[in-house]
């Protein structure tokens, strides 16, 4: 459900190996894919394999799904995610690829889906992947999470191959937080890389990223190792590096002196972090978690610093220890040094 570019790429990859049908809400885009066999608007020249197809009918997409060995995936943005889950057949298996916290509410999927789709078996599908490197079939590696962990072998069946690795997991909230965060630090990346501003500046920046991202995901119940993985650290790499990023973009595109509103007309694609670092900033004040680096980010999307005054603050920080006490659950704590030691 949702024929932009990841739910295109994952169906395309999906389709190398099992029948897939590709829901798109517009009916002239799903008609004109299938008379072209591709996606001109968000991956052109990619040739679709034979057992993909696109249809704009719902109940012809959910008949498709709702066999024993069927599986929904949701590619929608982030702030689609709540009507679509809520127009699922009451017991639908389903994963979705978003990554953010819902605007307004500040919920994660899982959260969403307890809400609107409380009998379901549902299931989060992340890690580090442009849609344009899986859609032509290079090495990925994705992490599909869920506390079911009947439904994250289901994932395995519906998507492991030669091209495309699937983890499992059973930390859901670890996954998500790291995939909504990792989007938000990408466009600190992306405004600090503007600036020229170093190589240096920019490992700092991805390494307290990292240690704030676990910080908050710690505090809401997820696992530290998770966020060494590939949907933390792997993610946020690719991400705050990488020139194919939506949300690098949007950082670049600030650092050269643009308006927000500029810089969304210019992306034409959604960049999750935009929505969700306002979001991550209020469940991470309600838990008591500082992160200076998504505060600079919402101060400069805000308009109130410039993306020059922003870095100046954050250097103007008063010392502290570089560890933190973030620690999960399972991590027994180290006992005090003996006295004298
Ligand atoms: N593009 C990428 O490489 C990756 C994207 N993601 C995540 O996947 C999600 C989707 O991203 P993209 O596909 O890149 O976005 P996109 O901007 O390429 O496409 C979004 C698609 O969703 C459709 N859409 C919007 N609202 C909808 C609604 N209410 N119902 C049905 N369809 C709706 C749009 O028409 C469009 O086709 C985002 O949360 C993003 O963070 C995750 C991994 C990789
Ligand atoms: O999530 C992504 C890669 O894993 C895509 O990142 P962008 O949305 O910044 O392009």
């Amino acid at each position: 459900m949702g024929a932009g570019a990841w739910g295109t790429a994952l169906a395309m990859a999906a389709a190398r190996h099992h029948p897939v049908q590709l829901w798109a809400r517009d009916a002239a885009q799903a008609a004109h894919m299938q008379a072209v066999r591709s996606n001109p608007r968000y991956l052109p020249d990619l040739a679709w394999p034979a057992p993909l197809t696109a249809t704009p009918d719902w109940d012809a997409a959910m008949r498709h799904a709702s066999h024993d060995d069927g599986l929904f995936i949701i590619g929608t943005p982030m702030a689609a995610l709540r009507a679509t889950l809520a127009a699922l057949p009451t017991h639908a298996r389903v994963f979705w690829l978003c990554k953010g916290f819902e605007a307004g509410t500040g919920l994660l999927g899982h959260e969403i889906a307890a809400q609107v789709l409380p009998h379901g078996r549902v299931g989060v599908l992340s890690g580090p992947s442009f849609a344009q490197e899986v859609a032509t079939g290079q090495p990925t590696a994705l992490v599909a999470s869920s506390f079911d962990a009947e439904l994250t072998r289901l994932a395995v069946t519906a998507l492991h191959s030669d091209a495309l690795r699937i983890y499992t997991s059973d930390d859901p909230v670890g996954v998500a937080v790291g995939g909504a965060v990792k989007n938000v630090l990408a466009i600190a990346t992306g405004i600090s890389d503007g600036l020229n501003l170093g190589l240096n500046a920019r490992a700092a920046l991805i390494t307290r990223g990292l240690a704030e991202m676990s910080r908050l995901g710690v505090a809401m119940g997820a696992r530290l190792d998770t966020f060494m993985g590939l949907t933390g650290l792997g993610d946020l790499v690719l991400t705050a590096t990488g020139d194919l990023s939506r949300n690098r973009r949007v950082g670049l595109l600030l650092a050269e002196g643009l308006a927000l509103p500029d810089v969304l007309a210019r992306l034409g694609h959604v960049a999750e972090g935009v929505y969700s670092a306002k979001t991550v900033a209020q469940r991470a004040a309600a838990l008591g978690v500082d992160m200076p680096l998504t505060a600079a980010v919402n101060a400069v999307l805000d308009g109130r610093e410039t993306p020059r005054q922003a870095v100046e603050r954050l250097m103007r920080r008063d010392a502290r220890a570089e560890a933190t006490q973030t620690r999960s659950a399972a991590t027994p704590q180290t006992p005090p040094p003996p006295p004298h030691c």
